[in-house]
């Protein structure tokens, strides 16, 4: 797997995702995020238009719902050209193998499929006290990386403090995405396990989401390469 920096396309709409695309130089084309908010905005043709700029594209819509939805939602999916797509582990196995086998093409091709495991957003009291989720952060991520392995997906959104024992538990082919990152001297926001690009680096990550720190930065293509240059050496 090779690992890579993905910029979270956090925008309203075409015109700003663009607009920040177009500070990049022709020949640079970082791997992109394109989640809920510009794909609820635009639609599939933003991806197309932004697949068709060169870029890889990890679609996070994180589908969640009965295995017969995901399933028919994921074939819809597929006939998108993106790379990477997900879905919240917490649908259980019957739904990750239903969106497996929606998500793979008539011709055996598919994106990866990675599941959430719980949000980078998510601290141990909240996964206890509002999840009624009484066992640690590290052993509930692990037993939905186990289920989504067993489940034939490809792995897992996790944050990167985990990522080392993902690896250790699901094998080291099993992809670890993770967001989470912050440089150390950024704002953590909303993010409660998080970890700078360096050190996620030294953790085993395959690819690190990034979205603020680069997209909110006074020169966001600095603040890329900054990020690559810390996480690819
Ligand atoms: O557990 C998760 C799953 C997805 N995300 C997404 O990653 C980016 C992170 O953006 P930042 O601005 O760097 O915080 C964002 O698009 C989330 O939807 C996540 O943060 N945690």
């Amino acid at each position: 797997m090779q690992k890579d920096v993905i910029i979270a396309l956090d925008f309203p709409d075409r015109k700003e995702a663009l607009a920040f695309l177009d500070q990049f130089p022709a020949g640079e084309k970082p791997f992109v995020k394109i989640g809920m908010e510009l794909f609820y905005a635009e639609g599939p043709d933003m991806v197309r238009e932004i697949k068709a700029r060169g870029h890889r594209i990890f679609l996070d819509l994180k589908l969640h719902d009965i295995p017969n939805t995901v399933r028919r939602a994921m074939a819809v999916l597929s006939r998108l050209d993106v790379d990477m797509v997900n879905l919240h582990a917490a649908g259980a196995s019957e739904m990750m193998k239903g969106a497996l086998e929606g998500l793979t093409r008539p011709d055996g091709t598919r994106p990866l499929l990675i599941a959430v495991t719980q949000l980078t957003s998510t601290d141990e009291a909240a996964l206890k006290n509002e999840l009624l989720i009484d066992v640690p952060m590290a052993e509930t991520v692990m037993r939905y990386a186990k289920n989504a392995a067993d489940s034939g997906l490809d792995g897992v959104v996790c944050s990167p403090l985990e990522a080392a024992l993902v690896k250790e538990r699901c094998g080291a082919g099993f992809v670890t995405v993770t967001p989470g990152i912050r440089f150390a001297d950024s704002e953590a926001g909303d993010q409660k396990r998080i970890m700078t690009p360096e050190r996620a680096a030294r953790s085993g990550c395959d690819f690190i989401v990034v979205g603020r720190p680069i997209t909110k930065a006074s020169d966001p293509v600095a603040a890329y390469r900054r990020a690559v240059a810390d996480f690819l050496g």
